[in-house]
């Protein structure tokens, strides 16, 4: 591992400590070893958060801007796509100025919506100014009935590694909804360049995205 990794992980909440014991890439993908996973994600987690939370706002605007332009080189003209976006919580980037250029150019924006605890997440069909009602957990969602299947998901990320993986806030939503889509989505992680940690220990369930954009 480099200096550079090895700094970032101490930086971090302690890795499963399996992985003394298992030369090279641990393989993680053992029933028993979910447990051990589990609780250092959630370290992890709050971690991550806490140090997102940090960041000054006018950066955290500066660096949504970055991460929409890096997006617009990616997915390129966006007109009849529908784009899964999100409402941003708990220091996400806001991407929603982005979501209104898209709008403006013809394509369908989307954000998500919890069904219920451990089921897959719907979109519904949002445009700038639409109205919103709370959800569960309070988020808002687009008050209108209304379910639409996104082109492209670009999902908020807590941590990321360099195999594509990423870790969310553990409810396993966005997991869960791609493994039920008739057809595979583009899926784009985006987040924090500090987001980064060496592996997030991908289990079976875990759905590695096309694309990760960070900025910072
Ligand atoms: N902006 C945004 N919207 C999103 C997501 C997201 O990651 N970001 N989601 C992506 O999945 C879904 C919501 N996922 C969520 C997952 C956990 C919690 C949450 O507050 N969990 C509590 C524990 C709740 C409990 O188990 O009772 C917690 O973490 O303290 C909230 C939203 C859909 N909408
Ligand atoms: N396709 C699936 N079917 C059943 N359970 C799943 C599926 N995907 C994830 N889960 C369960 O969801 C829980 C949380 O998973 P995980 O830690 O990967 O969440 P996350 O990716 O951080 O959250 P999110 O996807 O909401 O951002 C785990 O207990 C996992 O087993």
């Amino acid at each position: 591992m480099s200096d550079e990794a090895d700094n970032r992980r101490k930086t971090y909440a302690s890795p499963p400590c399996f992985m003394h014991e298992l030369a090279g890439g641990a393989d993680t993908s053992q029933e028993d070893a979910w447990p051990e996973v589990r609780r250092w994600r959630k370290a992890t987690r709050e971690h991550l958060i806490a140090e997102r939370l940090a960041i000054p706002a006018a950066e955290r605007t500066r660096l949504a801007e970055e991460i929409a332009q890096k997006l617009e080189r990616l997915i390129g003209d966006p007109s009849g796509r529908v784009v899964g976006l999100y409402w941003p919580f708990r220091g996400e980037p806001d991407l929603r100025p982005w979501l209104a250029s898209l709008h403006d150019r013809g394509a369908v924006p989307a954000l998500p919506v919890v069904v219920q605890k451990a089921a897959p997440l719907t979109f519904r069909p949002y445009r700038p100014g639409d109205r919103l009602e709370r959800g569960v957990w309070n988020i808002p969602v687009p008050a209108v009935d209304k379910e639409i299947m996104p082109d492209i998901i670009v999902s908020p990320l807590v941590g990321f590694d360099a195999a594509n993986y990423r870790l969310g806030y553990g409810g396993g939503f966005y997991d869960r909804t791609i493994a039920v889509l008739p057809k595979r989505p583009l899926l784009i992680g985006i987040g924090y360049t500090f987001a980064e940690v060496p592996t997030i220990y991908p289990q079976p369930h875990d759905i590695p995205m096309n694309h990760i954009v960070v900025a910072g």
